[in-house]
């Protein structure tokens, strides 16, 4: 086999591992990088990643690698599924391994609180442009579970290279994973990650025993101020409308699978934040999320009542119920009001 046919993923969680699958299935030899040495033993002893995908045998071209220098060896694209807490970190490693062109196609969900960056910001920020070819994100709803048992999928890449996104769409298509090209790359980013705000709010919502009306309602008021965000920031609306948008927004609030979910809903029950992250062993994006979301709509000065209710919950002890009153308690509005500002300013822009 061609080197070309040689990729890494870097990050050995579900994420990671799940999409080393799809690779593996299309012809690549794939280098699963991961940052614990046992764990990366247990995936080349047992072709297994148990703690993350429980049941699922991984092919024998996926290998597990532990040094990040061997990992990169030439090859020309890397799979970054770390994180967003962890970008910054593992960006710092690639510079000091890699001194040639790469590209990078990254495929976490969360915006840093204080720099308000997007992940692919981030990954400009910190890999100079010498060595950084070109940088892709993949999102859409696709829970790692579904994906490693080979269920139908379907996401969405962007770039601002549109070659780059074509690339990455013919790395990852295959029969069960359909992947499209979306050129706007701020929506596809700005959606994937604010959802995980409104995905813990479902959750919260659940855990208080409230029923299907009251997570409809956050759904589409959740997506209302999703756009609205997005848009201020120079996304197009309509990618709202898309997979990155109410396709991810629909299966996070609504699947068993999802961990913004499953915190929320324990929320709702009454556990404590700490306890419930403590509890769930992986990552929770939507949390620092919320944080930067809640900064990032007093920058845009942007309406966001879900994000500042859920903002209070997670970090001034906010009761969950009180929040839901108070949403529900707010001034009396015609339900298109923003969508016509937005439009408003999107023709005069
Ligand atoms: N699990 C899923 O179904 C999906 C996850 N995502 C996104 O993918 C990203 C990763 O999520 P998951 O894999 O699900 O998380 P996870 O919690 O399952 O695994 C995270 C992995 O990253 C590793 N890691 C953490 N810090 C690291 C560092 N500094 N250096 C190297 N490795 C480090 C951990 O050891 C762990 O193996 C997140 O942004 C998530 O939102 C996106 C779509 C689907
Ligand atoms: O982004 C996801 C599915 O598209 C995963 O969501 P969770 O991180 O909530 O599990």
């Amino acid at each position: 086999m061609s080197n070309d046919k040689v990729i890494a993923v870097l990050g050995a969680g579900s994420w990671g591992t799940a999409l080393s699958i799809v690779l593996a299935d299309n012809g690549y030899r794939v280098r699963l990088w991961g940052n614990k040495k046992e764990q990366i033993d247990e995936i080349n002893r047992t072709h297994m990643n148990a703690f993350y995908l429980p049941g699922i045998e991984l092919q024998p071209e996926i290998k597990g690698y532990f040094s990040l220098d061997e990992t990169l060896k030439g090859l020309d694209t890397i799979v970054l599924a770390v994180p967003t807490k962890a970008i910054r970190d593992v960006c710092r490693q690639i510079v000091e391994v890699r001194k040639m062109p790469l590209s990078i196609i990254h495929v976490s969900k969360g915006i840093e609180p204080g720099s308000l960056m997007r992940i692919s910001e981030m990954i400009e920020e910190e890999i100079p442009e010498a060595v950084l070819q070109d940088v892709t994100v993949l999102s859409g709803p696709s829970h790692a579970e579904e994906v490693s048992l080979r269920h139908p999928t379907t996401v969405t890449v962007s770039s601002k290279k549109m070659q780059a996104a074509k690339k990455a769409q013919d790395i990852f298509m295959n029969s069960n994973f359909r992947v499209y090209t979306n050129p706007d790359i701020i929506g596809v980013e700005m959606g994937g990650s604010l959802k995980n705000i409104i995905a813990l709010a479902a959750g919260i919502s659940d855990g208080l025993g409230y029923g299907d009306n009251a997570k409809a309602a956050l759904m589409t008021r959740g997506l209302a101020e999703i756009a609205r965000l997005g848009t201020k920031m120079g996304a197009n609306p309509l990618t709202f409308l898309g997979l990155a948008g109410i396709g991810d927004l629909i299966v996070t609030c609504t699947s068993v699978h999802s961990r913004n979910w499953r915190a929320g809903n324990m929320l709702g029950k009454g556990k404590k934040l700490d306890d419930v992250l403590n509890s769930m062993g992986m990552v929770v994006e939507g949390v620092r999320t919320t944080k930067a979301a809640y900064q990032l709509a007093h920058k845009f000065n942007v309406k966001m009542p879900i994000t500042d209710a859920l903002y209070h919950v997670l970090f001034a002890d906010l009761n969950p119920k009180e929040a839901v009153d108070h949403l529900m308690g707010r001034l009396k509005k015609h339900e298109m009001e923003d969508l016509m500002d937005m439009l408003d300013e999107q023709f005069q822009g």
